[in-house]
């Protein structure tokens, strides 16, 4: 039990996840209001290819968010934000990899989304926090608030939130961050909600077929990236119909024949060009990464950490050391396998999270 009746605003995605943390903090006495952001219109999608898919912002979703609010008997808002995620969240995803990198539109929609908009939206309700059904933790540690990983490895979601600030982490609750999915799921069962055997939402909710060359054809037009598919070592092996439909280390769709292996480890969209290479060439022993946001108070040199360099990467020993203008140099202990610009590098310590920024 909570000392303290709150206010507190819960991000309902509709999802089984948002709805356990509504029905938790409810139980706990709580006043709770709540609120789905309506980002991304799917009916389009649904009258072009003729199907549904359990993503995180559909209008079904909406639906349901709005049902589990009605059974839990609490206020609910539906606040449309379509316009702000096609510009901070489908804009960006679409100019990142018409400039050769591989975006993570999932970090970009919790920091201006969910942790700027929806998080002003409460504070405008006058509500105490804003809580989400992230698997993370927030702990305090004096002054400071400390982001830590989620309890059930196989669920934590810290790697997406690393550019949450010290405000935004003093307004914010994760309550099932010391859950496991199956205790969420249980909870979901005791408290009858009938979303309790929903599908897990899809890596990209506004790419609910996966087919991220279709959905970037579609917002900027195809062919105009065209060109050549160039070895390392110089040598033209053959041509390609967009530079964004490669990412490094990507090994199928080169239609390349050569006696080794190949596999994609630049790309260079101003010359169009999608560099290819054998095995070892994947491997980087450092990155650079920008827009560095650190949890801890900047260190004044180079720190010994772990480094993740995307979401399904296991951290691994690395020096970071702070560079002016809000960079970092990241320099691994061991040479890494396939480091993709526009990914996240996220740094940690045991289960905290020191910092990130995004991979140059
Ligand atoms: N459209 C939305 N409106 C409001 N909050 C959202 C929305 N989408 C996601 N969220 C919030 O962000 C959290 C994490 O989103 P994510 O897409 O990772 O969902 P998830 O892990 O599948 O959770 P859930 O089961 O609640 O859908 C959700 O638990 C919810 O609190």
């Amino acid at each position: 039990m909570l000392e303290r009746k709150k206010r507190i605003v819960v991000a309902m995605s509709g999802g089984v996840d948002s709805s356990v943390t509504a029905a938790l903090l409810k139980e706990q006495g709580h006043e709770v209001i709540g609120m789905t952001m309506q980002i991304w219109d799917y009916s389009s999608f649904t009258a072009e290819h003729g199907e549904t898919f359990g993503t995180c912002c559909s209008l079904d979703d909406v639906y349901d968010a709005r049902r589990v609010a009605e059974s839990l008997d609490i206020p609910f808002y539906v606040v449309n934000f379509e316009k702000d995620f096609q510009r901070e969240v489908i804009d960006r995803f679409c100019d990142d990899y018409f400039a050769g990198r591989t975006p993570n539109p999932c970090v970009l929609c919790n920091q201006v989304l969910k942790f700027e908009l929806l998080l002003r939206r409460a504070r405008e309700l006058e509500a105490d926090c804003l809580a989400t059904g992230h698997y993370a933790r927030i702990e305090q540690d004096g002054e400071r608030h400390c982001l830590r990983k989620g309890l059930d490895p196989a669920k934590d979601q810290s790697y997406f939130l690393f550019t949450l600030t010290q405000p935004q982490m003093a307004r914010v609750l994760f309550p099932l961050g010391g859950m496991t999915k199956e205790e969420v799921r249980a909870h979901a069962a005791r408290f009858n909600l009938r979303v309790a055997e929903k599908a897990e939402s899809q890596d990209i909710c506004f790419v609910p077929d996966g087919d991220y060359v279709r959905f970037l054809e579609e917002e900027r037009g195809a062919g105009a990236m065209n060109g050549e598919i160039v070895h390392v070592s110089g040598q033209v092996l053959g041509s390609h119909q967009g530079t964004y439909r490669y990412t490094v280390g990507q090994r199928r769709g080169l239609g390349i024949g050569w006696h080794q292996p190949l596999f994609v480890v630049g790309i260079d969209a101003e010359n169009r060009q999608v560099v290819v290479g054998e095995q070892e060439h994947l491997q980087r022993s450092e990155l650079s990464v920008h827009q560095v946001n650190w949890h801890i108070p900047e260190p004044s040199g180079a720190i010994e950490a772990r480094c993740r360099i995307r979401y399904r990467h296991s951290e691994v020993p690395a020096t970071i050391t702070p560079l002016p203008g809000g960079r970092a140099r990241v320099v691994f202990a061991q040479a890494q396998r396939g480091i993709t610009p526009g990914q996240a590098a996220v740094f940690y310590q045991g289960d905290q999270v020191l910092g990130g920024g995004w991979i140059e």
